[in-house]
């Protein structure tokens, strides 16, 4: 049976009187789901009707009230916690051929931040094999799915195919069992440089469920799950990856990463993943961007088969 994942004036109207009255969004949600709504699409519905009602606080926090601040909302988000991809009680992971030391983490969102992902030589062998094909940055049209340049992302980019040579295998594989996630669920590794000025205003990884342009990537592999942001330069002033509703910025550092996850077992997003590239003031701002899919990318399955003898 398909499920509705539109809304009628009459629900419109159950959903403000209802949050008038105090509902809490989990009641609000299982009664959408109840009467047939797409848990996701009621999920994101009733978070932007809360929000629209000043039931959730979409300014940044303070970090000190970032954490109980965080979890209200994530719970007002409908948004389900599973157990994190990565384990949350190691100080040091061992990522193929690389250890990789915790620098930070928080859970509710899965937020790390790592040290020591790249060495600077690969820092400077990735930035060195991307200068000269830089092209300005694109995102994904909300409506037609197709890729187009927008002012909130002024950077400039290329991609790196999976195991495209040995250097990239090396570091795909270490990415992939850092990320805890098989290597057929990666898209392509992006690199992003940022001259002064240059940002990636706030923003989600995973595409939006409500928006048509989505279909066609999550038909390919799902919906992205989680985000590896390498640094590979140090930037003078500016560039933070921010998380506005998280009250968290971390600084970029050559060689250093965040990751995070938003995307559960049930296909839901976290809205509290929300992030962006803060503008570089000084010097300039290159990253390399890893993000993976729930499912396995069909052309990548064959690479890894005919890779194993298979
Ligand atoms: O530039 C940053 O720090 C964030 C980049 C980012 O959000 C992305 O590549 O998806
Ligand atoms: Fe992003």
């Amino acid at each position: 049976m398909n499920t509705i994942t539109h809304l009628t004036p009459e629900w419109e109207f159950w959903l403000m009187e209802n949050i008038e009255r105090g509902c809490n969004s989990q009641t609000l949600v299982d009664a959408m789901v109840a009467k047939q709504f797409d848990p996701l699409f009621a999920g994101a519905i009733v978070y932007h009707y809360l929000q629209s009602a000043g039931r959730i606080d979409g300014a940044p926090v303070a970090p000190q009230a970032g954490a109980p601040a965080a979890a209200q909302r994530a719970q007002a988000s409908g948004y389900r916690y599973e157990k994190p991809r990565i384990p949350m009680d190691q100080s040091v992971i061992r990522a193929g051929d690389r250890d990789v030391r915790v620098a930070l983490r928080m859970d509710k969102p899965v937020v790390v931040v790592f040290d020591n992902v790249l060495s600077h030589e690969e820092c400077d062998q990735l930035i060195a094999l991307s200068r000269s094909k830089l092209t300005r940055s694109a995102t994904v049209d909300p409506t037609t799915g197709q890729d187009m340049v927008i002012a909130d992302r002024s950077s400039h980019g290329t991609f790196f195919r999976l195991r495209e040579d040995d250097f990239i295998a090396r570091i795909d594989e270490r990415l992939a069992a850092l990320m805890h996630w098989p290597i057929t669920h990666a898209e392509d590794m992006q690199i992003l440089n940022y001259q002064p000025g240059a940002e990636y205003k706030p923003h989600y990884d995973y595409f939006p469920p409500q928006d048509a342009g989505s279909n066609q990537h999550l038909s390919t592999a799902g919906q992205r799950v989680s985000t590896l942001v390498m640094y590979l330069n140090d930037v003078e002033e500016g560039g933070e990856t921010v998380f506005p509703e998280l009250g968290v910025a971390v600084p970029p550092r050559k060689g250093s990463a965040v990751y995070f996850e938003y995307c559960n077992s049930r296909s839901q997003v976290d809205p509290l993943t929300l992030h962006g590239g803060a503008p570089v003031r000084k010097g300039e701002k290159w990253i390399a961007t890893k993000w993976l899919r729930e499912r396995p990318f069909p052309h990548l399955l064959e690479q890894e088969a005919q890779r194993n003898g298979a």
